[in-house]
């Protein structure tokens, strides 16, 4: 779940791609990178760390350019490394830079497929530079001197046959234009927005609409799942379907915790989304546990406020600001080793302790993945005087690996999986633990959209929409556990 922002300007948009990437930098805080044409050249600079320390004075300003592309990195393939920052650039057919939101399933068969058939090199282990390269290949296949929207429409029609995975893409083809698709199940988001200047009309795509609301443009609509649209230097604006029949599937993730609550996604907003999973969460609650006794619902910063506020309204008990959170440290879950996890959370979550003297508190969280979070806090809920401390998920069991974008790559790290509710209740030390049904989960983000008939929901319910071979749930255990990682650092 990495951020992705394309502007196709009427004048220099390297600050405008900085301000977007630092409102994304909630998707990837790992590695990023801006990449701008400025008429002859792509300039190009990226690294590791966040937007604010990848960039200064002196790499803003050589990226000059009305044009370009910027992404902000979470992993979820190859190492943590500065060489797989993107935007990634091939400088054949045209020279393309490419920015990757997502993950492919079938990236090994590709990589292969790009050596022995299409004479192409991959240098790094990043499925992104896969992608890149076969968009470039079937570019290059379909290239003549002058481009035409047909056959850049025409390349991404085989992309999509060959690629399969999460992927909501933006590509640089220089001397030409801004190029943005999304994999045919439209899983992971991608939006489209516009703005008038006194020089013209201008245009964005970006992974959320949050980044239109800094940047001062309006969202238009929602890249559909299998299209391509493509901006032209001069800005006329393309675009065609180029897979179709596949089911819509968004990333039900997204919803839960990747996004920003002020964003919206397929016409749904993330924030009213989050208090619809409050509401359900406590009408479970009233059912369950009819004589519950809380006496306070404290979320568990930054994600779970929005649906605990609504659960603390709908249970009719007082909302209460339980933890504070160090404005300076990051998300935790998106840390690549579990070492570097487990301490932030104290880093990150102070209590304070008067809310939770002899009183018997509901914690909220928006999930449970690694447990990391929720057994560390349960614990200081205790060590704060709590009498009682109970503990409510706003989305189900995380039970399956995510494969489309969110690094969950390993069951053994699932801490709900092969574990019965009252098992994990335990481990994790609470009086008692519940979790939203996914019935109910997908019943609060389609209140918002009823168009939406189906979601990527696989990390709880183990259904995945483009299929997976039999071997790569095994393969991506071995190949991205926090172990493997760890052991990879250390060589
Ligand atoms: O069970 P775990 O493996 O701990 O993962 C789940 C936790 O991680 C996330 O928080 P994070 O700190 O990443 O970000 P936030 O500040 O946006 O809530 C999420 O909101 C949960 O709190
Ligand atoms: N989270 C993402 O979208 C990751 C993009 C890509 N798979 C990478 O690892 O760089
Ligand atoms: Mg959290």
């Amino acid at each position: 779940m990495c951020g992705i922002i394309g502007i196709v300007g009427t004048s220099q948009v390297a600050s405008a791609l900085y301000d977007a990437l630092t409102v994304l930098q909630h998707r990837g805080q790992d590695a990023a990178g801006i990449a701008t044409e400025d008429g002859a050249r792509l300039r190009l600079h990226k690294g590791k760390g966040l937007v604010r320390d990848v960039f200064n004075q002196e790499s803003m300003s050589a990226l000059r350019g009305n044009i370009g592309i910027g992404h902000c990195r979470y992993p979820t393939a190859g190492s943590e490394g500065s060489a797989e920052a993107q935007p990634f650039y091939v400088n054949s057919p045209y020279g393309l830079a490419f920015a990757h939101n997502g993950n492919l399933v079938n990236t090994e068969s590709l990589r292969r497929e790009m050596f022995e058939d299409d004479l192409r090199h991959i240098n790094t282990d990043s499925d992104s530079e896969v992608l890149l390269n076969v968009l470039a290949h079937e570019l290059q296949v379909r290239s003549s001197m002058a481009v035409s929207p047909d056959q850049v429409f025409d390349a991404v029609t085989r992309v999509f046959k060959r690629a399969r995975g999460g992927y909501a893409c933006v590509t640089l083809v220089l001397g030409y234009g801004l190029l943005a698709f999304r994999d045919p199940n439209g899983i992971r988001p991608l939006v489209l927005g516009e703005r008038e200047t006194a020089t013209g009309k201008e245009y964005a795509v970006a992974s959320e609409s949050v980044a239109f609301d800094v940047l001062g443009f309006k969202r238009v609509r929602d890249i559909e799942p299998g299209e391509a649209v493509l901006i032209t230097r001069d800005g006329q604006l393309f675009s065609r379907r180029c897979a179709e029949g596949e089911v819509h599937s968004p990333c039900i993730f997204e919803y839960v915790y990747l996004a920003r609550p002020d964003s919206m996604i397929e016409d749904v907003s993330v924030y009213k989304a989050r208090l619809r999973m409050g509401e359900k969460l406590a009408e479970k609650i009233l059912r369950e546990r009819p004589d519950h006794g809380i006496e306070a619902v404290i979320p568990i910063p930054d994600t779970s406020r929005t649906a605990a506020s609504a659960l603390a309204e709908a249970l009719g008990v007082p909302f209460r600001e339980g933890f504070v959170k160090n404005r300076y440290v990051g998300r935790t879950f998106i840390m690549p080793g579990q070492e570097e996890r487990v301490k932030s959370v104290r880093r990150k979550l102070n209590p304070v302790s008067l809310e939770f003297r002899r009183k018997n508190v509901l914690l909220v969280d928006d999930s449970i993945v690694r447990g990391t979070t929720s057994k560390q806090i349960i614990q200081m809920a205790r060590e704060a005087g709590a009498r009682k401390v109970f503990f409510a998920s706003a989305a189900p069991p995380v039970c399956y690996p995510n494969v489309y974008g969110i690094d969950m790559p390993a069951v053994s790290e699932l801490v709900a999986a092969g574990r019965t509710v009252p098992e994990i209740e335990q481990y994790l030390g609470a009086d008692w633990l519940i979790y939203q049904d996914l019935k109910d989960l997908v019943w609060a983000v389609q209140d918002g959209n009823e168009d939406l008939k189906h979601f990527d929901t696989s990390c709880f319910s183990g259904e995945y929409v483009t299929g997976l071979d039999d071997s790569y749930l095994r393969q991506i255990e071995q190949a991205r556990s926090d172990s493997a990682k760890a052991a990879r650092r250390s060589v």
